[in-house]
């Protein structure tokens, strides 16, 4: 499906109700299958947070998690100490090109049997389940945390719990501690010290309930629109102030905009009622990688210049994310240059109308060009993408008096 956007107004006022983080639900999944005494409420109902409840719901042998990432890394630890079982863990055509070799030599220093069916390195993998005694491992922190809070998961159902000793600069770091205090919650016992994680082994919990908070990362989409807009008064649930969630530093970070953030019972209500921008924007993203293309588009609509940095992690996402925004960029007239971490895009005075922006199977593609239809009308490639972690987020953009047409 490709769409055609565009908006008639620039001034935005509503109300939407943002489903739950995938990354919480993927940990709470995860934690559920080991310990059914957990509940969850406001679960995601992204594509990723659906495969990966499926993948375990499964009593097939092949295992097809498609796009979603986490799911990849998680499943791929806890079908490792599955006692008994032989899955075949596999994913799309870009989630084979996605690295994995940290994580599985990780896990196989602690005993487990996981075979690469295709190229070494990369899924689909073949995995028997083991018992795991060993409770000591070493892995890299700096290609992506998720190898890690992968490890965490399984950790309290490991005969002995589990040292992980982190080498080298964490990425994406905010992940490791909403990892941690997610398994705090549930009433798990681990710490995060000198780059050492520790987690106990636990056998039972007391019956727990945990609620899902909505998702920052698709709270950016509603930023960017705020900061693009003339005025913007929108409210978005449900939304707690100290977050577990990296990517609630969008608060900070937009306020450089004019859009002010502010906290109310479940919700967030964002304002913008000045023409606030900064002359250049300069973010470090390490901690917060998936908010990388909403705050570029933000700058190329208002334009102003930006200077991203902390960006390594992109070229390993859903797709080359740098290569992928600076061509899109650039067919909007905007000069950008990339490096293997950051991203630099200079002052576009002027935006092309009517440009067709390819979205490469990546969801944040997608949503972090929708809006410049505030200032420009565009058209979106493959615009169902965005289901992987969003996918009422064209029929929100509408509820907001945005014209998006299917053409
Ligand atoms: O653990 C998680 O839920 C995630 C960690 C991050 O990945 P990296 O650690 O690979 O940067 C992030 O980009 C991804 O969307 C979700
Ligand atoms: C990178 C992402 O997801 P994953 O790595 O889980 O596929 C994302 O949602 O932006």
């Amino acid at each position: 499906m490709n769409i055609k956007l565009s908006s008639r107004s620039n001034n935005l006022s509503g109300n939407l109700k943002i489903t739950g983080s995938k990354s919480e639900s993927n940990r709470l999944l995860i934690l559920q299958a080991l310990y059914p005494e957990l509940k969850i409420e406001n679960l995601s109902d992204s594509d990723d947070t659906r495969y990966l409840k499926a993948a375990l719901e499964s009593e097939e042998e092949t295992i097809d998690i498609h796009h979603a990432g986490t799911a990849m890394r998680f499943l791929t630890a806890y079908f490792s100490c599955q006692v008994g079982r032989e899955v075949v863990l596999t994913g799309s055509k870009r989630m084979q090109e996605r690295p994995i070799k940290l994580l599985v030599d990780a896990l196989r220093s602690l005993g487990a049997e996981i075979a690469y069916v295709k190229e070494e390195g990369y899924p689909p993998l073949r995995i028997k389940g083991k018992e795991i005694r060993e409770s000591e491992v070493h892995v890299q922190a700096n290609i992506s945390s998720q190898y890690i809070s992968a490890l965490m998961l399984i950790a309290p159902g490991l005969a002995s719990g589990l040292e992980i000793h982190l080498k080298g600069q964490i990425t994406s770091a905010p992940y490791l501690l909403m990892t941690l205090e997610i398994m705090h919650n549930a009433g798990l016992a681990g710490t995060l010290e000198d780059n050492v994680v520790s987690i106990e082994p636990v056998s039972k919990l007391a019956p727990t309930t945990l609620q899902v908070e909505s998702d920052w990362s698709s709270a950016s989409y509603f930023y960017s629109l705020a900061a693009v807009s003339e005025t913007a008064e929108l409210k978005l649930s449900n939304y707690r102030r100290s977050s577990l969630q990296g990517d609630s530093c969008l608060a900070e970070i937009y306020r450089k905009f004019g859009v002010e953030t502010i906290f109310e019972d479940n919700s967030i209500s964002l304002k913008k009622t000045s023409g606030k921008k900064p002359r250049k924007l300069i973010e470090d993203l390490r901690n917060s990688p998936d908010i990388a293309q909403t705050i570029a588009v933000t700058c190329l609509a208002l334009g102003v210049e930006c200077e991203l940095n902390g960006l390594h992690t992109l070229k390993i996402k859903e797709t080359d994310r740098l290569v992928a925004l600076k061509t899109e960029m650039e067919k909007f007239g905007a000069d950008v240059e990339i490096s293997n971490d950051s991203l630099r895009l200079y002052s576009c005075k002027r935006l092309n109308q009517d440009v067709s922006v390819a979205t490469y199977n990546d969801h944040r593609m997608a949503m972090a060009f929708a809006p410049l239809a505030l200032k420009v009308s565009l058209g979106i490639e493959d615009a169902g993408v965005v289901s992987k972690s969003y996918p009422s987020f064209w029929e929100d953009l509408k509820q907001l008096g945005l014209s998006v047409e299917e053409i």
